[in-house]
């Protein structure tokens, strides 16, 4: 076995939700002619080209970040993006997203409509075409046709065409109408002119294709309303008109609306903070456009003692109205900003713990919205979930720093309330650093734990970790197997409740999460401290086999429905218990599923016939194996389970576990039940 480094399990990373195309592609690809090859051989003619749309029908992940459901939802914002780079360019005023019955998304703006001349580079072709064909064409390389615009790759609305089963364009411009169709990125029949026409601008409609997404997958109509609103808040001079067919809602989500925001991100930052206490009367907002430059940053901050929902605060980022859940250097500059100038402010005011302030105590209370206009951005990756261009931050900076300092000093009172709120963050942060300190013994005597907790001895916290096991078997193997000086064992008994679709009292009085909550020593939801967690992380130790990885996925989400900032800071692990040992002589291995034991057979025992056992649950294990395979830190491999910051996607996440859709969850437990095992190195 080779080093154990922490394999990272993310939840929603291309790997762990995004399934394997739901039948081949092969309809994709030309047939290739046959070549003689050496047998085993590998040459030249195992090299591949993809032509034109091809690598993205056959690497998807690559374009729209995986299969997944929100990889199909970043179809619509790219189509919508287009759109979006169209109003803020000045052209489209109107925008209108709409959800048919069968399933066809439609985005229309009244912008200059794509161009349908011929291409002068590929005579034959009309622009449309080669737009909706060719990776890498657009119009928003040189700046001549957009200024700061989302759109940078050329690739966006290619890969919405490779991507789906049926593709309609309509462009109007010129006096008339034109249409082109399209299925799996290639044209059916050519570029035809409609009829005389005195609109303008561009609608696009498709279906996304199931041999991709899965049979069955399909836009959620709330998600696509949530996109298309606070795409409207991104942008004062647009106004989005949302329609769905009524068959297509299971929510409460509107069949029609219209979003229009005069206030922008101001308005946007009210609505989320509707009913809520706030430490200012009135947010920090505020525009700056660069005179004589292209671009502009629009910000709205508020703060709160009281906290929204599940989370103390929220910073949401966006350039040129594409969402960064990753941040970037536009939300380091936001920090930095307001650290700067809150500091600068105490200095003025002569007030010396001022000094104590870092970014995280002035943000981590905050519900803060920024959004720059740039030219030429830099993301990372096609679906763009970071901003790195470098210059942003400085923009932000810049942008920020006169008008904080005017709105501190033009209301002393206001500034007093808003220094005092973040100096006593500070003050609770290094405080907590402390009691940290403070050896968890203490804590413990004051504890009432649960009878069946076998705690470790040891004091610290650091170091310390609890096993939740899978029943009573599985719980007497552990504890002969653990270290008991730092590792904690808790059985779980049988399947616990499914906790999404349970009700809040139902899961107090479940007696398995109750046990779990006491032995960890926190409280859930709001009252959650993470400096109260008796141990430094929790790992679920679970069967290798389907129903293991069904309580596996049971505890995520009660884990991340009452204490996502558990999760989040990277404590919560899954141990990956093996699945066969093959032994021959004195050598003995542990495979961990089938295909690494195949390799084992073919590599390290080539030519021998070993003896293999199949593990058929911890509980089988000699309490010596699980400790060398399984629990030793030394020897052991753990999936770190991670969250990504996006509330959609966390969203998408519970669905699939927990939501009404057996088959969902059962594709996900099969999946990672699957990943888990193939991510690993041992
Ligand atoms: N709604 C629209 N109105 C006018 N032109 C459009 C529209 N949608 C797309 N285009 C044109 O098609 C080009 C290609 O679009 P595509 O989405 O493929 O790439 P992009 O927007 O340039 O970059 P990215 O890959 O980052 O989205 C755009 O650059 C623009 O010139
Ligand atoms: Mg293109
Ligand atoms: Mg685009």
């Amino acid at each position: 076995m080779s080093k154990p480094a922490p394999a990272s399990f993310d939840l929603f990373g291309d790997d762990a939700l995004n399934p394997p195309p739901a039948s081949p592609l092969a309809e994709s690809h030309e047939p290739r002619p046959a070549v003689a090859k050496t047998p085993g051989g590998y040459t030249a003619s195992d090299i591949e080209v993809l032509e034109g749309l091809e690598p993205v029908r056959k690497r998807p992940g690559m374009y729209i970040g995986g299969t997944d459901e929100r990889a199909l939802h970043h179809l619509f914002a790219e189509v919508l993006d287009n759109s979006m780079d169209e109003a803020v360019a000045g052209h489209a005023k109107l925008i209108e997203v709409h959800l048919d019955a069968d399933g066809t998304l439609t985005v229309t703006d009244n912008g200059r409509g794509m161009p349908v001349d011929p291409h002068p580079k590929y005579p034959d072709k009309s622009a449309l075409e080669v737009i909706m064909t060719i990776l890498h064409s657009g119009g928003k390389f040189s700046g001549k046709s957009y200024e700061t615009s989302g759109g940078l790759h050329g690739v966006g609305v290619s890969v919405v065409n490779a991507l789906s089963e049926r593709v309609q364009i309509t462009s109007w411009r010129d006096g008339f109408e034109h249409r082109q169709v399209f299925s799996r990125g290639k044209p059916v029949g050519k570029l035809e002119q409609m009829g005389p026409s005195r609109k303008k601008g561009t609608a696009v409609s498709f279906l996304p294709d199931p041999v991709i997404f899965g049979e069955g997958a399909a836009f959620r109509p709330a998600r696509l309303y949530r996109m298309a609103r606070s795409k409207a808040y991104l942008f004062r001079g647009v106004e989005i008109r949302w329609k769905c067919d009524p068959s297509r809602i299971q929510d409460q989500t509107p069949a029609e609306a219209t979003f229009h925001f005069p206030n922008g991100l101001a308005d946007f930052l009210a609505e989320r903070t509707k009913g809520i206490a706030t430490v200012t009367p009135e947010a920090f907002s505020g525009r700056i456009e660069r005179t004589g430059e292209a671009g502009a940053v629009e910000w709205a901050i508020s703060w709160t003692p009281q906290g929204f929902g599940e989370a103390d605060g929220f910073l949401q980022s966006y350039c040129n109205t594409v969402p960064t859940p990753e941040g970037g250097t536009h939300e380091s500059g936001l920090r930095a900003a307001l650290t700067r100038g809150l500091k600068a402010y105490g200095e003025l005011v002569n007030e010396k713990k001022a000094g104590l302030i870092t970014a995280d105590d002035v943000i981590a209370n905050a519900g803060a919205l920024i959004s720059v206009f740039i030219r030429n951005p830099e993301f990372q990756g096609q679906t763009k979930e970071r901003l790195s261009s470098s210059d942003a931050q400085k923009l932000v900076e810049t942008a920020l720093r006169d008008p904080f300092d005017h709105w501190l000093t033009a209301s002393p009172k206001v500034a007093r309330a808003l220094l005092d709120f973040v100096i006593e963050r500070a003050e609770d942060r290094l405080k907590r650093r402390k009691d940290r300190e403070v050896a968890r013994a203490s804590a413990t005597r004051k504890l009432r734990l649960p009878g069946k907790l076998a705690d470790c001895s040891g004091g610290a916290i650091d170091g310390a970790e609890l096993f939740l096991v899978e029943g009573d078997s599985a719980g007497g193997s552990a504890k002969q197997a653990r270290d008991r000086k730092t590792q904690a064992i808790l059985p779980l008994r049988g399947k616990i409740l499914n906790v999404a679709s349970a009700t809040g009292e139902k899961m107090g009085a479940n007696k398995e999460l109750s046990d779990l909550m006491l032995a960890l020593g926190v409280q859930g939801g709001a009252k959650f401290k993470e400096e109260e967690l008796r141990y430094e992380r929790i790992v679920i130790m679970t069967d290798a086999d389907v129903d293991g990885a069904h309580i596996a996925s049971l505890l995520i989400t009660f884990f991340y429905r009452t204490m996502p900032q558990m999760v989040r800071a990277g404590r919560l692990y899954l141990a990956l218990p093996p699945l066969y040992r093959l032994s021959h002589g004195n050598k003995s291995v542990y495979a961990r599923d089938d295909a690494h034991k195949d390799e084992l057979l073919a590599t390290e025992f080539k030519g021998k016939k070993p003896e293999i056992s199949r593990f058929k649950g911890l509980g089988e294990m000699m309490p010596a194996q699980l400790k060398e395979t399984t629990m030793d830190p030394a020897k052991r491999t753990l999936a770190r389970v991670t969250l990504p910051r996006s509330e959609e996607a966390v969203e998408a996440l519970v669905e699939t576990l927990m939501g009404r859709k057996p088959e969902l969850r059962f594709r996900f437990i099969q999946e990672n039940a699957e990943f888990a095992a193939a991510d690993v190195d041992i």
